[in-house]
């Protein structure tokens, strides 16, 4: 399922899969290059075809940037790129701050947010919720479901481990063939140039996103790995 069909949330997963199967080619895999820290980093994945960049606001992290960054990034991204803002667990008031700061398109909850705090969210600000979950298994992706008509996505990911995310680790994407809810969902979790197409061919994702992956060290964005990230997911 792409996200340029506007039915997309009302077609039974079975018939999203099919759908795919046949118009798939002439449908585009929406790319999102998270843990973007600098504009080098930002016009490769733009120039590359990316569709959105992450900026984590997570001070373990070492992708973490001040919103003071976050908001001059935002500021100078190409209109290619929708800026997404993740942020894991913060109170309601740094919350508030921080949409307000940066002014993204999308924010991307990774911690253990409930869906009643993302609907208070999207109450007061004019941002798309995306909500990441640990796939561990096939409760996890049922359990997902309680969050229809908070988030606007669900994005799969590797169970947390030293850190809610951001930590290179695939999960089994067959649990994904279970999934019958409602939300679209895209793809996380040690996506690299060398799996993504396989990730693409094997899920019904909409998006895929990749930190670890297009780095040459935790922190340090790798252009080529960024570029050929891209090209791997288009063609996939
Ligand atoms: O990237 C981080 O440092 C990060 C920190 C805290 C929560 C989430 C984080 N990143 C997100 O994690 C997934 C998977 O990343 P990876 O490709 O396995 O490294 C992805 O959604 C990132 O946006």
């Amino acid at each position: 399922m792409r996200a340029d069909k506007p039915d997309r949330q009302s077609r039974s997963p079975g018939l999203r899969a099919a759908h795919n199967r046949v118009i798939g080619a002439r449908m585009s895999i929406q790319i999102k290059i998270c843990g973007i820290r600098d504009e080098a980093a930002m016009d490769a994945a733009a120039e590359a075809g990316a569709t959105h960049i992450g900026l984590v606001h997570y001070e373990p992290s070492p992708r973490h940037v001040t919103l003071d960054q976050a908001a001059k990034l935002r500021m100078r991204a190409p209109s290619s790129l929708k800026v997404v803002l993740l942020l894991v667990n913060q109170e309601p008031k740094p919350t508030a701050l921080a949409i307000e700061a940066v002014r993204p398109d999308v924010v991307q909850f990774h911690g253990s947010e409930t869906a009643e705090w993302l609907k208070v969210v999207k109450e007061n600000a004019p941002v798309e919720v995306w909500k990441a979950r640990g796939l561990q298994n096939a409760q996890t992706l049922e359990r997902a479901k309680a969050y229809e008509g908070a988030a606007d996505m669900l994005l799969f990911d590797a169970p947390a481990q030293k850190l809610p995310g951001g930590n290179g680790t695939a999960f089994d994407w067959t649990l994904l063939k279970g999934y019958d809810g409602k939300l679209p969902y895209g793809l996380a979790g040690g996506l690299d140039p060398d799996n993504v197409a396989q990730a693409i061919r094997e899920t019904d994702a909409m998006l895929v996103d990749t930190s670890s992956g297009t780095e040459s060290e935790p922190g340090v964005k790798d252009l080529e790995k960024i570029r050929a990230f891209c090209e791997a997911a288009r063609n996939a």
